[in-house]
């Protein structure tokens, strides 16, 4: 008997709790729309009247003898909405890449003495380069990389810098420091290191909003995106957060997929411009963009394969994600 007023307290303080809980999932469902709206705006149209190539070119920097996969889901996943896609990798790399798929451009040069000028004279044909996945470390092959990024900058070219390209940046912070047009986009582990080198101490892991926009600032303004449960991404001004639902399978080169579909949604959103973003940062629209879209990918392969899902299966369902979260 004498529990009873308190018990009734419990409920009311939990009815209260839920509600607040469920309020605020309600605006972060609201915001996620929102926002996916945004990038509804940045997508062209198709129209019989383009020519190839207007719909993006996309180069991918990355590929040695140990990873071949990371640049091939890339590369594909970047040719799922572009109309050429490049990858510019290793000798060793290059035979197998073109074996996975006759519709990528394979340039074995990124171990060749003349690796800069050999990718830079692609460059005026290319509207955005991602570099990284499959890099490795060797030291030639990222001293190839800095003087690919130093040329792209001062040609002005978008760039995506994923996996072993956020090495190189973590070695290197003025590489890319106040660049307007790179997206980082790292996973748990490479956040930490990145986070580290910049800022010079730990993150602080209770607050990863706070984390994401002080690693911005400190960049210059860079976007940067931290994957993770959440994806959280900030250009040093604004946070945004993407929940959309995916599974629990946590395969490798789920990674490489978001930045193989950034590296074209950040030309469509730099082509489209702050107007068709409602005056939000087209690169952030477009992170937003890569990461709603892998993760339903993520959530609808893992329907059909459950434990079994691989990054091909999820790559096989880039068109269908894409039209349902985008052509709706
Ligand atoms: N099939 C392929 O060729 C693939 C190649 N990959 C390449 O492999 C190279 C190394 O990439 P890594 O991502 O392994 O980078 P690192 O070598 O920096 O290793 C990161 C480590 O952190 C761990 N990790 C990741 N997320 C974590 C989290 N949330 N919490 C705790 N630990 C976490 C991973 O298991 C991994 O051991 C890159 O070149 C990358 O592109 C990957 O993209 C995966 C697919
Ligand atoms: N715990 C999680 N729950 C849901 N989605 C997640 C989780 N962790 C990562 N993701 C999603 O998986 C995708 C890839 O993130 P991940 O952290 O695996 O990248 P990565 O380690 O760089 O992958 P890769 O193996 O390609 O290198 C992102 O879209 C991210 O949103
Ligand atoms: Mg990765």
């Amino acid at each position: 008997m004498a529990l009873g007023p308190r018990c009734g307290a419990i409920r009311a303080c939990r009815r209260v709790l839920e509600r607040a809980f469920s309020l605020r999932k309600a605006h972060s469902i609201k915001d996620m729309e929102n926002t996916l709206q945004l990038v509804r705006n940045i997508i062209p149209p198709l129209s019989s009247t383009k020519h190839k190539g207007q719909d993006g070119r996309i180069g991918v920097v990355g590929g040695c003898q140990e990873y071949t996969g990371a640049p091939y889901f890339a590369a594909i996943s970047a040719l799922k909405g572009a109309d050429l896609s490049h990858v510019f990798c290793a000798s060793a790399a290059a035979p197998v890449i073109k074996a996975y798929s006759p519709e990528l451009i394979v340039h074995p040069v990124l171990d060749s003495p003349n690796a800069v000028h050999e990718v830079e004279k692609w460059l005026p044909r290319l509207h955005a380069l991602v570099v990284g996945p499959g890099l490795g470390r060797d030291d030639a092959l990222l001293r190839n990389v800095q003087g690919i990024l130093e040329v792209s900058k001062a040609r002005d070219i978008p760039v995506v810098i994923d996996a072993d390209g956020l090495w190189l940046v973590a070695q290197q912070p003025a590489l890319i420091h106040g660049y307007r047009k790179a997206v980082l986009t790292p996973n748990h582990v490479e956040f930490s290191r990145l986070y580290d080198a910049v800022l010079r101490g730990p993150m602080d892991s209770d607050d990863s909003h706070g984390s994401v926009l002080r690693l911005s600032q400190a960049l210059g303004n860079v976007t940067v995106v931290q994957k993770g449960e959440r994806d959280i991404l900030s250009n040093g001004q604004q946070v945004l957060v993407c929940s959309q639902e995916g599974s629990s399978r946590r395969c490798g080169g789920q990674g490489d997929l978001l930045s193989g579909s950034l590296g074209v949604l950040v030309h469509w959103a730099l082509l489209a411009g702050p107007q068709k973003t409602n005056g939000s940062s087209p690169l952030l629209v477009a992170a937003f963009g890569a990461c709603s879209l892998t993760r339903q990918c993520n959530h609808q392969a893992f329907q059909k394969h459950g434990r079994s899902t691989t990054t091909s299966d999820m790559i096989a369902e880039v068109g269908a994600a894409f039209s349902k979260l985008f052509e709706t």
